[in-house]
């Protein structure tokens, strides 16, 4: 039978030799992840199951990267809490305060390889699939029964394929590619969906490239984002784990697959505007819009390809006074690379705030809130009413070149 990579991956992870999109499955999960913020509340509903033990500490992977350090007394004692779960069921996949955002350092780490299922108390798993896994968001308290059984029940979604054609311009990236494509599409336009990238440009795009593509696939309702494994995956793989893994393609003639063509020879460089994800622009329409905070970080776009642009367009210069620009690297292996490379003497040198891996301002819980009134242009993945502060300031999405170009002006700027 002709099957989705998302059906093949779940059939086997099921235990079946087939399934077919609409069916349920009790997939054996192989990584489940929780980080600070919603790890307490997976824990308590685990602990009222009663049973005593998690079904195996190997696959569990726990990671702080929301408030750390932390920024409250309730921070600190989500803190506490987790440790000493992570102590008493002897997890040893725990990364403390200073590792990074869970979505870079899981696949950093090896956790994430291709064929697998990975769930994440967090939206943003689906980041995890460009490797080729099947990966997705899941509630607290799923992962309370993921902790005690290890299984979880999957309706086997359907596949949009985005078939991505063309050359990228000069500073445009994944990041437009998907803003547009969520623009045309709109939030819920790939509802419960696999969205798998595929085509020639996505072939062209580094394994970071591809991970921003997979992050925002949540922002067009879907399920999961995926890419097939190819050269560049396997080349991401080595040095960061032995585990054998199998390698799934999505077959042409599966009946519940959906093609979608994007060809992105003449694409501009994209902005989401104010105060929803799919309301994406050209930046010609909206250059000139005046700004006060630049945030190049977060999940999507906190990525060492990202700080390299951010940097070439910032060197020698020196970021409007009227703008404030943090600079958080999604991990600290990230972070580590930029230093080596002179990335973040350049970010300094120009005016900018570099502060230590983590969310950062991206959901409004930790540093560099927004005031009333006040415009943030942002490299992360949701611009909605109040995400990053007062629900009477604006957000607007954007590529890392977009970012640095325009915190040089101090108003949305073409970095082109
Ligand atoms: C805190 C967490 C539940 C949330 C998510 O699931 O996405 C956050 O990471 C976000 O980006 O809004
Ligand atoms: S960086 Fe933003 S989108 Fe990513 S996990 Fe953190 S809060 Fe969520």
């Amino acid at each position: 039978m002709s099957m989705t990579m998302a059906e093949k991956i779940l059939a086997k992870s099921a235990g079946l030799k087939e399934t077919e999109a609409g069916n349920i499955v009790m997939a054996n999960i192989d990584v489940a992840m929780t980080h600070d913020l919603t790890g307490p509340l997976s824990v308590e509903s685990f602990q009222k199951i009663g049973v005593e033990k998690v079904w195996d500490p190997e696959k569990i992977v726990v990671l702080f990267d929301h408030q750390v350090p932390a920024d409250s007394l309730e921070a600190a004692q989500n803190h506490i809490f987790m440790r000493e779960f992570v102590d008493k069921q002897g997890i040893n996949n725990f990364y403390d305060v200073k590792e990074g955002v869970c979505h870079q350092v899981l696949p950093e780490k090896g956790h994430v390889i291709p064929g697998e299922v990975v769930v994440g108390t967090d939206s943003h798993t689906c980041t995890h699939g460009a490797l080729g896994a099947f990966a997705t968001g899941i509630g607290s308290t799923d992962m309370a029964m993921v902790f005690a059984t290890g299984k979880l029940w999957f309706k086997v979604p359907e596949t949009i394929k985005f078939e991505i054609e063309g050359k990228l311009g000069r500073h445009v990236y994944s990041k437009d590619v998907v803003l547009n494509i969520i623009g045309q599409i709109g939030a819920d336009g790939a509802t419960y969906q696999a969205c798998e990238f595929g085509g020639e440009t996505t072939s062209n795009m580094s394994v970071s490239q591809r991970m921003a593509l997979c992050n925002m696939a949540i922002e067009m309702g879907g399920k999961t984002g995926m890419v097939e494994v190819d050269e560049k995956t396997i080349q991401y793989l080595k040095g960061r784990t032995n585990k054998p893994y199998q390698a799934f393609k999505t077959d042409e003639d599966a009946d519940s697959l959906t093609t979608m063509y994007v060809n992105v020879n003449d694409l501009e460089p994209q902005i989401a505007c104010p105060h929803h994800v799919d309301n994406a622009k050209p930046v010609t329409e909206v250059e000139g819009t005046p700004i006060d905070q630049v945030f190049l970080g977060s999940c999507t776009n906190g990525r060492l390809d990202d700080l390299q642009v951010a940097a070439e367009i910032l060197k020698g210069k020196q970021i409007s006074s009227d703008v404030r620009m943090l600079v958080i690297p999604a991990s600290r292996e990230i972070y580590r690379q930029a230093l080596d490379q002179g990335l973040m003497n350049i970010f300094v040198d120009a005016g900018a705030l570099v502060c230590n891996p983590c969310c950062g301002p991206c959901l409004g819980g930790h540093v560099g809130l927004l005031g009333p009134g006040e415009v943030s242009l942002s490299t992360s993945n949701r611009n909605f009413k109040g995400r990053q502060g007062s629900p009477e300031a604006e957000v607007y999405l954007s590529s890392a070149a977009v970012a640095a170009a325009s915190a040089i002006k101090g108003e949305i700027t073409d970095p082109r």
